[in-house]
């Protein structure tokens, strides 16, 4: 069905590249709108979990992947004063096909976007879409007043999706009073290849190393009830960040000292979108379902997303049918992790200290009694596997 169709994504970020990989690779003509003047990520680094890194290799950038690459051999969960190890889950034992990967936001998407226009994707540039008209054909409206017709328009826009609001009615983002500081810093702390997640009151710092082991990636996320939300995110001075962490020990000093120009990202909670498709128009990505960070699944939610679009489009007798396949097969599974993941952060940021102490003693306990229990908790995230066959209807 997809021989031949013409395909607009608006949005060259993870979903949109990967979506529009998917759908050229099954014989669509795909154009990708995005408003930046470069196809490019700022921002840091990213967790691809097995799950996600099953849609890389259906996407044959396996290997490349791989290699752009640091493999997580743990997830090291650890108290924020002296930075005490509490329990650490082991990953070193999955496959390599399906291993845990640190990567920084840029070379994915590098490797995206080459691996889009090799196979004859043509992309846009200072395309800011203003509009995405469901219809037949829909309508892609952009800022210079420019216009547009497809077959079949997909709205990869991430959080300000203007196709969202199109199928969905407008919905007011609510604030978490969370706040996320994203930044590289030269890795000279000798970090293993092991993500650590320092718990701290009302605050946690992931800190894992990127590819070469030159540098690290830290996102902290701490309460900060004054945001002012003229903009979602700006820079930041490092002395903030430096004082929100200045009573986490182990190697957070260190770590933070390095940082130069933080970014700051407000923490909002958007619904999930209840209809993620209209005639010839489809949401993906951080469009239909916003996903807090503290599971590091958004990103690999937009590349599962991608692909069961283009499987559930190639089997479909036509785009409405698979349009609805494609969102009867996402829908639940991405309620369930937007779930887990606004639940998540509670768990590291208890603020007194004898619970706090408590949960770290019954946690290491677990670890040490049946280690298996804490990685499997997470089997129904990282084993699920959409580029099985079977798992379309
Ligand atoms: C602090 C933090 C840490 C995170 N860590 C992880 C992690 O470890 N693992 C993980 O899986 N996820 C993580 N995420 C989530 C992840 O970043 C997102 O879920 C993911 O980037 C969503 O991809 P997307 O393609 O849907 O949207 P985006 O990445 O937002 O891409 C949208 C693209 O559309 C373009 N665009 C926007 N509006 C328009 C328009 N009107 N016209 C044209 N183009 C437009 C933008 O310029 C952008 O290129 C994290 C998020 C945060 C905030």
């Amino acid at each position: 069905m997809l021989k031949g169709m013409e395909v607009t994504v608006v949005g060259g970020g993870i979903g949109g590249l990967a979506a529009a990989l998917a759908l050229r690779q099954r014989g669509a003509e795909v154009c990708v709108l995005e408003q930046a003047e470069a196809i490019r990520e700022v921002g840091a680094g990213i967790q691809v979990s097995p799950n996600g890194l099953r849609v890389l290799e259906a996407l044959g950038l396996g290997t490349a992947f791989r290699a752009a690459t640091v493999r997580g051999q743990a997830v090291s969960m650890r108290d924020f004063r002296r930075g005490r190890e509490v329990v650490s889950l082991d990953l070193s034992g999955l496959p390599e096909a399906q291993s845990y990967r640190f990567v920084h936001r840029a070379d994915l998407i590098d490797l995206l976007a080459a691996a889009s226009r090799e196979a004859g994707v043509r992309v846009r540039l200072l395309q800011a879409v203003h509009a995405i008209e469901p219809g037949d054909p829909p309508r892609v409206v952009c800022r210079t007043g420019d216009e547009g017709r497809a077959d079949l328009v997909i709205g990869a826009e991430g959080l300000h999706s203007v196709l969202r609001p199109a199928l969905n009615g407008a919905a007011a983002p609510f604030f978490t009073g969370q706040v996320a500081w994203r930044a590289v810093v030269p890795n000279t702390v000798g970090h293993p290849a092991e993500a650590r997640v320092h718990m701290g009151p009302g605050r946690h710092l992931v800190s894992y190393p990127l590819r070469g082991g030159r540098s690290v990636n830290i996102v902290a996320a701490e309460e900060r009830r004054d945001w002012v939300a003229e903009g979602w995110s700006h820079s930041d001075d490092p002395a903030n960040l430096r004082r929100a962490f200045a009573d986490f020990g182990g190697d957070v000093p260190a770590l933070l000292e390095q940082v130069e120009a933080p970014g700051l990202w407000g923490l909002f909670r958007h619904p999930v979108a209840r209809v993620w498709h209209g005639a010839g128009v489809a949401l993906l990505g951080d469009a239909a379902h916003p996903t807090l960070p503290f599971m590091a699944q958004g990103a690999n939610m937009a590349l599962e997303d991608a692909w069961v679009l283009g499987d559930a489009l190639q089997r479909a007798p036509d785009i409405q049918t698979g349009l609805a396949a494609y969102q009867q097969r996402r829908e639940a599974r991405v309620r369930r992790v937007v779930q887990a993941a606004e639940g998540n952060a509670w768990k590291y940021h208890l603020r007194n200290p004898l619970v706090r102490g408590v949960a770290h003693l019954g946690l290491g306990a677990v670890g040490r009694l049946a280690p298996g229990r804490l990685v499997g908790q997470f089997d129904w995230i990282y084993r699920h596997d959409v580029t099985a066959p079977g798992q379309g209807a």
